[in-house]
Order: structure tokens, then C-alpha cells, then sequence
């Protein structure tokens, strides 16, 4: 790609605190809730901190790259089948935790370019921090504004931890659970699971139930900035994106090893 992904880090990074300002400046008390076809809500928040997406992205990077909103996700194929390099955002990830009051959301915004999540941040609202990840060669973390980066990296460790999703987990994941022998277990809303394990803190996370291609972009980046791999979990390969009409993503797991010790109850689990 002709373009310094670099010079990308900082404007991303104000752009995802004033996405999550917007968030938070929304009292959810107040909150009306729709919900979407795939029966999750949307809320003012998720809209305000689209709209802060959408007219911040053209002036950061090349103005002609698209953007895809989880908010404005329905640009034909006809279309999308021409974008090479794109911005593929989520502008609130977790709006069920948002709604719970919890902390656990996110502004996810990715840069895909020829189908694969090659630049990554993710901010969390209400405290600051942020994760910022490019494919391959690096990522780092900043708890706020005015801190220092600090380099991320995966570890593997024995036994391993997992991070599983509070709302969406499903028979299979409750399955591999009980195949791992000691695992320990942690519940996380949103991206926040993809950023555990980019921080050493977690080694797998595993999603049979459905997820969209905003949801994992900016993680997917991150975590393979940080060594780690988010792949399918048929083949293996890395997800990828714009590959069809379709904007769900298969099953995955996003892990700090694709040989952790892990590995030999999902195994023994696909063997049963
Ligand atoms: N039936 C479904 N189809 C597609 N995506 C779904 C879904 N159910 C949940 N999700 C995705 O899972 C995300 C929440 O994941 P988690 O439980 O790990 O926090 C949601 O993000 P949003 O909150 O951005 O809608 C949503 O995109
Ligand atoms: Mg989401």
C-alpha cells in the first residue's frame, strides 16, 4: 500500500476518544432501545458516535476510502465489491453491556485493505484507554491521553485462560470449556476479549455464535500486531473481509497461539 500507516496512529486515536465523548455524554437512563434485525439494540449512543465516525474518517488517510458503519452496513455488494481499502467501523461494540451499565464497549475502527484488517483501534469509553495494533508489526496500548504507548505481546501460558462473551456464548462454548483441563474463565463484553489476550492477559477466545466483520476487524489487527492469530475456526486461516454479500463473520477463535494448551480440548472436540 502506497500510504505511511504510521501517520495514522494519532488522528485515530483523538477520533476514537471523541466517538467515546459522544457516547458518553448520552445518559442511558434516557435510552430508547430498537432493536435490529439480528436482535440487538441500537441505541442514540451507537447513532452519535456513528455519526462522529463517519465525518472524521475522509479526513484521516485518503478521503476517497469508504467507510462501513455497523450503522450503515446496508452499501450493496455491486459496490463494496470494488473497494480495495476501506474503513470498517463499529461505533459501539457491546451496546448490551452499554445498556447493563457496565463498562465493557468499545469504538472499534479498522482500515482493511485487499481484504484484511491491516490498522486497528479500539477505545474504550469510559476510561480512555486505547489499543492500537497494525497486522504483523506492532501494537501498543495508552491508558490515556497524556500517557505513554506501552508495546503489547501475547503470552501463552499453561493452564490456559479464556475470554468468553456474557450474552453470547452458546452449547459449544460451555463444551470446550469443560474439554480444557484447569482452563480459568473470564466474561467480557465486546473487542475488550481480543484486547486481554494482545495484552498477555488472556490466551483464547473462541465465538461459535454469530458476530459481524466490524466486530473483529480492529481486534484482528491488534492481536496479530501483538503476535497473537484470529482465524476461522474450520481452516484456520485468518478471517478475512468483503469477501461476499454476506457481512457475518464463521466461527473463530482469536488466541496468542494457534498450538496453546488449549489446543487438545478443542481437538477432542471436534473429534466427538
Ligand atoms: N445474532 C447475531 N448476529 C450477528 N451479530 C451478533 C448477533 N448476536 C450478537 N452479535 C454481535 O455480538 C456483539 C456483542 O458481542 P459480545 O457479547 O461479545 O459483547 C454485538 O455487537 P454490538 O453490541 O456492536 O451490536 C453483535 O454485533
Ligand atoms: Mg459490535
Amino acid at each position: 500500500m502506497s500510504f505511511s500507516l504510521d501517520s495514522l496512529c494519532e488522528p485515530l486515536t483523538i477520533l476514537a476518544r471523541d466517538a467515546g465523548d459522544e457516547i458518553e455524554s448520552i445518559s442511558r437512563q434516557a435510552l430508547e432501545t430498537r432493536q435490529k434485525s439480528d436482535d440487538s439494540p441500537v441505541t442514540a449512543a451507537d447513532l452519535a458516535a456513528h455519526r462522529c465516525l463517519v465525518e472524521g474518517l475522509p479526513g484521516i488517510g485518503k478521503a476517497e476510502w469508504p467507510v462501513l458503519s455497523e450503522e450503515s452496513a446496508s452499501v450493496p455488494w455491486a459496490i463494496r465489491s470494488g473497494w480495495e481499502t476501506y474503513w470498517l467501523v463499529d461505533p459501539l461494540d457491546g451496546t448490551k453491556e452499554f445498556l447493563r451499565g457496565s463498562d465493557q464497549y468499545t469504538v472499534n475502527i479498522a482500515l482493511i485493505h485487499r481484504h484484511r484488517a491491516v490498522v486497528g483501534v479500539i477505545g474504550k469509553p469510559r476510561t480512555g484507554e486505547i489499543w492500537y495494533g497494525q497486522s504483523g508489526l506492532g501494537s501498543w496500548y495508552q491508558r490515556g491521553p497524556q500517557t505513554p504507548w506501552q508495546r503489547l505481546q501475547v503470552a501463552d501460558r499453561r493452564p490456559p485462560r479464556l475470554v468468553v462473551s456474557r450474552f453470547h456464548r452458546g452449547e459449544k462454548t460451555r463444551q470446550l470449556i469443560a474439554a480444557i483441563p484447569d482452563v480459568e474463565v473470564e466474561e467480557l463484553g465486546s473487542s475488550l476479549k481480543c484486547c486481554r489476550i494482545a495484552e498477555g492477559l488472556a490466551d483464547l477466545y473462541p465465538r461459535f455464535g454469530p458476530t459481524c466483520e466490524w466486530d473483529t476487524a480492529a481486534a484482528q489487527a491488534i492481536v496479530e500486531g501483538a503476535g497473537g492469530a484470529l482465524v476461522r475456526g474450520d481452516d484456520w486461516k485468518p478471517l478475512e473481509y468483503n469477501r461476499g454479500e454476506s457481512l457475518l463473520n464463521p466461527p473463530f477463535v482469536a488466541c496468542a497461539s494457534l498450538d496453546g494448551a488449549w489446543r487438545a480440548g478443542w481437538d477432542a472436540l471436534d473429534s466427538a
